[in-house]
């Protein structure tokens, strides 16, 4: 190594502790490191950044912060999370990537929802942000598949929303990839955290076994989420397995697809006995005759009585097609007659509304410490558990007019 010329170089980068002020403001961990809320500390960028801090010592961070710089400094989208700028510290081998900083994201606006409707509380929301925010991540995800990119983890806390600013309710898709680097159980470090392993979302060709990630997994996923912004429940609500369920066929979410979907017939999706867990199928005891009278529409019938503004069950219908081949593509469903009809979806999901929602709470250090503290004493006296699922209270079906147009 030239060291002179290091010494050199050392003297003019600045590293990323002295050009931002972060310390104490951690607003999310993982596997991966910590994420923090960080401000430029000369000039009057008043901009808030989203600093993650990874530390490279292990040959799986290093490979995977290789991976997130890779692919991010490659895609350059309006919907999707922006990397500006890498910092490499050669002294404590750590790796810092400077993300724009998202106020909100869909976990934290569904629970705020859930919460105000369980204390009876009437929260406006604008009539047309449900349309807004679906519009904003198909054109994310577009992008990204029109790159040969698949997101793979799609689930409301990957969909970030700017706050007050130039981009006000602005859809950042971003990854915060914890379930793809976790390797021991994971319990919440605190109730602010997503639940981080969940198959709420996961296609039924992952379930019974396919290898093979398609686009057509994301748009599953993204349907998914619509049926959880209109209803506030997610939609194959089933209890999370532990991690060692690995093993793809989860029977419980399967059970919860078929009785909201019915059992796919053979017109209905003709490659499912090539699927590599079909046989395991009437193994488990499944039979079409058991959800002969279960559809969407009866579904969405018994959720929304009398209809939905914001909703379109075709659209729906589109996005939860069994068949991979048959399942709408994102281009499609931006061309859908159901962004052409009023309200159009506006750049900004919260126009014409206050945002209600919290600020992001910072994770305090040492209170994590001694939550540290006592999973290791939990852990070593009981099995490893699987976090809380998101929906505490009981499920409660929600009807529309807590959703109305602000008076
Ligand atoms: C290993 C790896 C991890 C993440 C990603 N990844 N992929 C994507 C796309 C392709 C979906 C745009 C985005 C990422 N990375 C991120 O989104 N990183 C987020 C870092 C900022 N974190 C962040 O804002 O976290 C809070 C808690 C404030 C929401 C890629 C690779």
């Amino acid at each position: 190594m030239d060291f002179e010329f290091r010494a050199q170089q050392d003297q003019v980068r600045r590293s990323v502790e002295d050009l931002f002020d972060f310390q104490g403001r951690m607003i999310g961990r993982g596997t991966y490191g910590k994420v923090f809320k960080a401000k430029r500390k000369e000039g009057n960028d008043s901009t808030d950044y989203a600093l993650k801090q990874i530390d490279a010592t292990g040959q799986s961070m290093s490979n995977s912060a290789i991976r997130e710089i890779a692919l991010l400094r490659e895609l350059n989208h309006t919907n999707l999370i922006n990397l500006q700028r890498v910092f490499l510290s050669h002294v404590d081998r750590r790796v810092s990537l400077l993300f724009d900083f998202a106020e909100h994201d869909l976990w934290h606006i569904i629970k705020y929802h859930r919460a105000a409707k369980a204390s009876k509380k009437i929260v406006n929301c604008a009539p047309g942000m449900i349309k807004s925010i679906l519009y904003q991540i198909l054109a994310g995800i577009h992008y990204l598949h029109a790159n040969w990119v698949l997101h793979r983890d799609l689930k409301p806390a990957n969909i970030l929303l700017m706050g007050d600013g130039a981009e006000r309710g602005r859809v950042k898709i971003g990854d915060m990839g914890f379930a793809r680097l976790f390797t021991a159980p994971l319990v919440p470090l605190s109730k602010i955290d997503p639940v981080v392993v969940t198959l709420w979302y996961r296609s039924p060709e992952l379930l019974l076994g396919s290898h093979h990630h398609t686009k057509a997994i994301d748009l599953w996923a993204i349907g998914c989420i619509l049926y959880e912004l209109l209803t506030l429940e997610p939609l194959f609500h089933c209890k999370q397995d532990d991690i060692k369920a690995s093993s793809p066929f989860n029977r419980d979410a399967l059970e919860k697809i078929f009785q909201v979907l019915g059992y796919p017939s053979d017109n209905d999706w003709p490659g499912i006995k090539q699927m590599p867990d079909h046989p395991r199928l009437s193994k488990e005891g499944f039979r079409a005759i058991h959800y002969g009278h279960c559809s969407i529409e009866q579904w969405m019938k018994k959720v929304f009585p009398n209809g939905h503004p914001s909703f379109s069950l075709d659209l729906m219908k589109r996005f939860l097609t069994f068949d991979p081949n048959k399942r709408i593509t994102a281009e499609q469903a931006l061309n859908d007659p159901f962004f052409k009809q009023t309200p159009l979806p506006h750049h900004d999901a919260f126009y014409g509304m206050e945002i209600p929602y919290g600020k992001r709470e910072f994770i305090i250090e040492e209170e994590d410490q001694q939550q540290q503290q006592q999973q290791q004493q939990q852990q070593q006296q009981q099995p490893a558990v699987q976090p809380a699922p998101l929906i505490e209270e009981p499920s409660i079906q929600v009807t529309q007019e807590n959703c109305q147009a602000p008076a």
